[in-house]
Parts: C-alpha cells; structure tokens; sequence
C-alpha cells in the first residue's frame, strides 16, 4: 500500500486526535480531598501521511490510544494544573512515539470550588462556580521547546460609573452624545503566552492576572477607577500583566463593550419620571467589540 500526493498539491495542516475526553481526578489527602475536571483534547501529526493517502494505519496511535493516555497519565502523575498536565502529555506522546513529529493538547478547566460551611473549607464537597472559566493549549513539535498558553474566558464584570466615553469623532455618522458618566460591562477573554517552561508556577500567575483585571477595572472598593475608554482600560491591563509577570511574553485581552443604555423617561414628566439615572436597558447584541495583544519589544526582558 503505497500513495503518493497528487501533483500540484501539498498539505498545510495535518493532525488528528480525541476531542473532548472528559475526566474528574480525585486527590485523596485523609479525609481532604482535591478534585479537578478536566475536558482535553489531543492532536497528533505523523511523520508519514499515509494513512491520508493510502489508508496504510500502521503508524497511527488511534484516538481511542489517546483518550486511554489521558486518563491512565492522569491516574499515574495525578493532575495539578491544566497547563502542567498538558505539557505532561505533550511530553509523553513525542517521546513514546518517534513517528509524532508535533502534538498539541488543549484542555478546559471546570470551575469546581471547595464549598465553605460556617466559615470552614468543606473536606469533599465542591459549587460549581462559572464566574470564569480557564483553559489552555500547548503545543510541541519534535526538537522545540513547547508553546504554552492560557486561557481566560467569561469573566463577566459590570460598574454603575467611573466610567465616561468622550470626544470622539463628530460627523454625520454619528448619533451617540457624549457619555461623562455610563454604566460599564464587559465578558473578559485573555489568553497569554509564556516564554518558557521552566519554573513557571502556572496558579499563581493565573491569580495574578485575574487580580489585575480586577483592580483596574474596579480599582478600590470606596472610590474605584476611572475608565475614559474600554480601549484604555484594556491597555492598562496588558501593561500591568506583562511589567509584573516576566514570564508572560505576551497577551491578548478581548473586552466586549456590553451596552446599557439609559431609557428615556422624559415624556412621562408627569408621573415623576423627568431624570432617569435607575433604570437602563440592557442590549445583548451588537456589542462594542474591543481588542489587542500587546507583546515585548525587547525579549531580554522575558524571563526566556
Ligand atoms: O469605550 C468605548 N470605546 C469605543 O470605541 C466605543 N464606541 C462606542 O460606540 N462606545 C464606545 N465605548
């Protein structure tokens, strides 16, 4: 069984694996216990393609190989953080196989918490708590050092000020008045890049982004902070992000502009209604869609 390509042609991408291997691990320390669930998917490119083009298996570690490696490494190593599992099975599939030229794992995170009783962190009973949700992809390919990222998605922030948008273009385009004062929502998305892999302790920079986002989007709890732009509140994040995280080599920051809009209540005047500053509308779509990545000119500031 052999095939070659037909002229003219040429593969850009190849790859194949098990999407979506579902997996809760159990750490039991006494009567402690730890959980993480995890959704992984795995990709494997060949050296050969011709299982492509000639259907010829004989090199091909089936999907379901896959799915079983997750789930028999995660037994053996025990599972700590998304990013450190995945680099495990980067790792495990590129040094079994000789015929894997580059692999890539991406896993999402499901957002367990230890449940609090009367003030006391419960010993095994965890809420689900969706506020945001953590994800990662690393690749590898055969002779590199791998590629890891973290993901960030759905953390879902609204302030009633501290918030303007102001003097931007006017033209006959536009109908939107100045705003001294607005309500500001978003649905954060980031994802960020490490430089290397080496000591990187992946929960605690995970914390502190999260942390950052906070802070300058609420700032402190009496006075908060004041937004001019989505735009430059993003800006301030990535730059805060990459000055304090020397191991992050760069960010992209996705923050929707989540519309409420003041409802015009000035017709009612006779019902009391001549100042509306209560009640907004809330406008699910469309939405501002505001985005960057901001990366190192100089890369001897990274923690390579
Ligand atoms: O912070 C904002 N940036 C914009 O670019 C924009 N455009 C818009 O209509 N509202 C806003 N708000």
């Amino acid at each position: 069984m052999s095939a070659t390509m037909e002229e003219g042609l040429k593969w850009v991408t190849r790859g194949y694996g098990k999407g979506h291997v579902k997996l809760l691990h159990v750490r039991r320390e006494g009567a402690v216990h730890t959980i993480k669930e995890y959704e992984v998917s795995t990709e494997l490119t060949l050296a050969t393609d011709k299982d492509y083009l000639a259907g010829d298996n004989s090199d091909v570690v089936a999907t379901d190989s896959q799915k079983n490696t997750v789930y028999i490494l995660a037994k053996h190593h025990g599972v700590t953080s998304p990013e450190n599992f995945a680099l495990l099975l980067t790792e495990h599939f590129l040094s079994k196989y000789l015929q894997v030229t580059a692999t890539t794992v991406t896993i999402r995170e499901y957002p367990w918490q230890r449940q609090v009783v009367d003030g006391r962190a419960h010993n095994h009973s965890f809420i689900f708590c969706p506020e945001v949700e953590h994800t990662c992809k690393v690749s590898r390919k055969r002779g590199e050092l791998p590629e890891v990222w973290t993901g960030l998605e759905g953390m879902r922030l609204l302030k009633t000020t501290q918030s303007s948008f102001v003097n931007f273009v006017q033209d006959e385009f536009r109908s939107l008045p100045d705003m001294q004062d607005r309500i500001f929502s978003t649905v954060v998305s980031a994802s960020w890049r490490y430089a290397g892999i080496q000591n990187i302790d992946f929960g605690k920079t995970w914390i502190t982004v999260i942390k950052v986002i906070k802070d300058n989007f609420s700032g402190p709890a009496e006075t908060g902070i004041y937004s001019p732009s989505v735009q430059n509140t993003l800006y301030k994040i990535l730059k805060d992000v990459l000055i304090m995280q020397p191991e992050v080599l760069e960010m992209k920051l996705t923050m929707p502009n989540k519309h409420y809009f003041s409802i015009d209540l000035s017709k009612f005047q006779n019902v009391g209604t001549k100042h509306n500053d209560e009640v907004f509308h809330p406008v699910d779509k469309p939405a501002g869609n505001i985005t960057a990545t901001l990366g190192r000119r100089d890369l001897a500031r990274a923690r390579l």
